[in-house]
């Protein structure tokens, strides 16, 4: 059976990342439907061309099929760092800037991506967004009193006037869902959101809040897939950048 439009467009980013993967990288590998393809792609290429590459997955489930996909899998302390992360995003701006956590491993896919020289993320068209919040911003919070942060939270997000509808903790089946870390995630719907900086910064200082999925100035790159199969790359302007670090 073929491909439907939107895999064709997720698996042609993948794709094209994969042009950047070089014999002897440590690389950070992505969660999602999207990183998925990547990650069975290098597989395939790693396999093929007999590369020796060192990978750092954002959670457990990328851990696992990385392995299954014949990738040597380490911690991200054992890597110490990294040369390149590829991961998906849930939205992205012109700023490419992100929210990202819709499929809960927001902190880990952070802090991955931090300790990455690059970070590009692989998305199709409709994770493509003028201003971030449509997607419902996820915070990750522990466990602890999560009822109380979620008040905090809620407060803060009235107090910046970006409070949306509803801020609610994600659920598994009749479970709340739990992260690879052991934490809650309370999914926020907001209005557009204005500072992205600020709103991170606030939200980031109250306690409980253990990281939230907006990521700002961590990408690099972002390799957008359309469903013919096509893809546009987008990077920011900056005269700092060193423009040989991508190949
Ligand atoms: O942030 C993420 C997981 O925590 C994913 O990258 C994001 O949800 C996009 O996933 P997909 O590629 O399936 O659309």
């Amino acid at each position: 059976m073929g491909l439907d439009r939107s895999e064709i467009a997720k698996r042609a980013a993948a794709k094209a990342a994969l042009d950047l993967v070089r014999d002897g990288m440590r690389l950070g590998l992505g969660t999602g439907s999207t990183a998925k393809w990547f990650v069975d792609l290098l597989g395939e290429r790693a396999r093929a061309e007999g590369l020796d590459l060192t990978c750092v997955a954002t959670s457990l489930r990328t851990a696992r099929q990385a392995e299954s996909a014949g990738l040597k899998v380490v911690t991200l302390d054992e890597a110490g760092w990294l040369d390149l992360t590829v991961d998906g995003a849930d939205e992205f701006d012109p700023d490419l800037n992100l929210i990202k956590g819709g499929g809960g491993a927001l902190l880990q896919e952070k802090i991955v991506a931090t300790a990455s020289d690059r970070m590009v993320v692989i998305a199709d068209q409709s994770k493509q967004v003028e201003h971030l919040g449509a997607f419902p911003l996820p915070v990750e919070i522990v466990t602890f009193g999560w009822e109380t942060t979620k008040a905090i939270v809620e407060e803060t997000l009235e107090d910046m006037d970006v409070a949306g509808t509803l801020t609610t903790l994600r659920m598994d089946g009749d479970e709340p869902f739990v992260t690879d870390c052991g934490n809650f995630i309370i999914d926020c719907r907001l209005k557009r959101i204005g500072d992205a900086d600020e709103l991170a910064a606030q939200l980031n200082a109250i306690p409980g809040v253990v990281e939230t999925g907006l990521f700002i100035d961590i990408c690099d790159r972002v390799i957008v897939g359309y469903e013919d199969g096509g893809v546009e790359v987008l990077e920011i302007d900056d005269e700092e950048e060193d423009e040989d670090d991508f190949v």
